[in-house]
């Protein structure tokens, strides 16, 4: 419970919570026990089976039933006579408009992507309610991931229980082949030799449902999208059949393993894809060829050599088709052995931080919001980092009215090409309108007629320079988004020439915070363990895994930055400023700044 000072405010308060994953589920309850008594949830999912090991509200039998939903029944067990509201729809959707957002005295993000965090803030600083932002990510925190996958779903699904449902299942039952339904493609089919089996699971897992993944593109927008990965790519020679127990200790379980005649010694070496791939094929027929009985019931040991071999392939390979670095086997094992202790323990510190801050929001005490990191390796037994919140963006777009300058082949490019690749994947609107002074160019919307529909329509195929109102260099057009209540404009400079590799885009959009490439190369080698997202915001990570905050992140958190209940952002409001390189690049330079930064405070915890 807050403090009794804390409690009349903590009790009128209305809270809007958006996502009921991870940080949702902890936070809800932490609300709950915190004394609030109006909560709203919003989240757009259905419970699967991966959630259940760190959305502790959610159960088994809920798979496949709304998460706000469940999450509401589950808390108010516990609370029973405070009010929650649950929506079971997209964030995004049009009901939740600027209207919608205002009966609110503060909102909480639960979310996992950028795309919604980016909606949500301009919703409330458009309705002029607090927002406070949280994440848990990092390249490592994404590995975790993958290990969550290989060994809660397809470890489970091959070795284990095959009564259990599975997400895997569900992928595989939307196969086209619709006559394929009703088969289980885990199934090794009773004439098929093992080398076959071995390659079709591969095949199904990582490049097939990877493909199906890809084609709903609505999921890709704002993500880099993955690689599906076949076998004959990693390995067209074929020459992985290998038999690697050891003789010797044929009858101990735990000994079998699919290390020692792949040539691999060391636990601690990070294996190529090629050779995870063979461990994966190898483990998979060892399992078969030599514990047969245990399949069917296998639970995931830490100890079971041949099974953290089978789990630190399977994550690997999977870790490799979305861009992220891989892991060695004795990292995994780690990971693997405790994970669910160390991604719910970080959740819940960081709901606990989140309910600090609300408190905070509530009692208009904004001296003291803080923008707290969650250190992966305590330094001094400090496992809080708190700061002050960043200063407004000078440059940023959201709330300062910079215009953006945009580079862009206006003879050969076409509007559809300006409409993507800008106003909705760079400056993320929702619902865009596209004016060229008087004149509108482009619309989208649900009411829109049809002769003025196909009208746009036709607007899109066209070249800039081309459209009934020309577009040219020199040409200011204004994009806006009513749902977001977000207006820019943007000044057009024709160029020529663009480098492919540098510019793939074909245009340079300045005068944002760029959102830079996920650098893969910058792994948990950095020296930063810090890792945030959000203005005064509570934050943290996996505490299994090294850290390092993604770039799309900072530009996330500077977007954020702009947020009505900060005082220095109303400033920046006022005092509209032009754009200042420096500027962009103020928030990045915290990135490299080592934990002992300054600014540090001791923060103590009451909740
Ligand atoms: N646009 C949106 N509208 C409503 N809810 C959203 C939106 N985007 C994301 N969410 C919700 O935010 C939650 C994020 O939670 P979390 O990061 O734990 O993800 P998850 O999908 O539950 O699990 P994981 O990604 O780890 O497998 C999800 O429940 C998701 O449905
Ligand atoms: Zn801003």
């Amino acid at each position: 419970m807050a403090p009794d000072s804390d409690m009349e405010a903590v009790k009128g308060a209305k809270v809007l919570m958006v996502g009921a994953g991870g940080i949702g589920c902890e936070l809800l309850k932490t609300l709950a026990l915190s004394g609030f008594e109006d909560i709203h949830i919003i989240d757009m999912d259905t419970i699967e089976v991966s959630n259940l090991n760190r959305q502790f509200l959610f159960r088994q039998c809920h798979v496949g039933q709304s998460k706000a939903k469940v999450a509401r029944d589950a808390v108010l067990k516990f609370r029973p006579h405070i009010n929650i509201k649950p929506y079971h729809a997209n964030v995004k959707n049009p009901e939740f408009n600027i209207e919608f957002f205002k009966q609110f005295s503060v909102v909480v993000n639960g979310l996992d992507n950028l795309d919604a965090r980016r909606h949500v803030n301009r919703l409330c600083l458009a309705a002029e309610v607090p927002l406070i932002e949280s994440g848990t990510t990092g390249f490592l925190g994404q590995f975790v991931h993958c290990v969550v996958w290989a060994k809660d779903l397809l470890f489970a699904k091959l070795f284990g229980d095959k009564s259990q449902e599975n997400d895997l299942n569900v992928q595989s039952s939307a196969s086209v082949d619709a006559s394929k339904n009703t088969e289980d493609v885990f199934e090794r089919n009773p004439d098929e030799d093992l080398e076959n089996y071995g390659q079709r699971i591969y095949d199904h897992v990582f490049g097939y449902n990877i493909e199906l993944a890809l084609s709903n593109e609505e999921t890709w927008r704002q993500r880099e999208k993955p690689r599906p990965i076949y076998i004959n790519d990693v390995l067209p020679e074929k020459s992985f059949q290998k038999n690697g127990y050891l003789e010797n200790s044929i009858d101990v379980n735990m000994a079998i393993s699919a290390m020692p005649a792949l040539g691999l010694k060391s636990p601690q070496d990070i294996w190529s894809l090629a050779e995870n791939t063979k461990v994966f094929l190898e483990a998979l027929s060892l399992f078969i060829k030599k514990r047969v009985k245990d399949i069917g019931n296998l639970m995931f040991d830490k100890d079971d050599q041949l099974a953290v071999e089978f789990v630190t392939a399977a994550a690997n390979i999977r870790a490799s088709s979305f861009g992220i670095p891989m892991h060695s086997l004795f990292e995994t094992k780690g990971i693997a052995g405790n994970i669910v202790h160390a991604v719910a323990t970080t959740n819940a510190i960081i709901a606990g931080l989140i309910v600090i801050e609300a408190i905070k929001v509530l009692q208009g005490d904004f001296n003291n919001y803080r923008m707290t990191y969650c250190l992966e390796f305590p330094k001094r037994k400090m496992l809080l980092m708190p700061i002050e919140p960043f200063e407004a963006n000078k440059s940023c777009y959201v709330c300062s009215e910079t215009p953006l300058i945009l580079e862009i082949n206006t003879r050969t490019s076409k509007l559809r090409d300006f409409v993507e690749k800008i106003v909705r994947n760079k400056l993320g609107m929702n619902l865009p309108l596209i004016m060229h002074g008087a004149n509108l160019i482009f619309e989208d919307g649900d009411d829109i007629e049809e002769d003025v529909a196909s009208n746009y329509a036709r607007n899109l195929d066209k070249v800039l320079a081309e459209l009934p109102s020309p577009v040219t260099s020199g040409t200011v057009l204004t994009v806006e988004d009513l749902q977001q209540e977000l207006t820019c404009n943007i000044i057009i400079k024709h160029r020529e020439e663009f480098d492919e590799e540098k510019e793939p885009d074909g245009m340079v959009l300045s005068g944002w915070t760029e959102r830079a490439n996920d650098n893969q190369s910058s792994n948990g080698e950095s020296t930063s363990s810090v890792l945030t997202n959000g203005p005064y915001v509570a934050s943290g990570k996996p505490l299994v895994s090294g850290t390092k905050r993604k770039l799309s992140e900072m530009e996330e958190a500077s977007d954020n930055s702009c947020n009505p209940s900060s005082k220095s952002n109303s400033a920046d409001r006022e005092n509209p400023q032009q754009v200042d390189d420096n500027d962009v690049l103020d928030d990045l330079v915290i990135l490299e700044v080592p934990p002992e930064v300054p600014k540090k405070k001791k923060v103590q915890l009451s909740v």
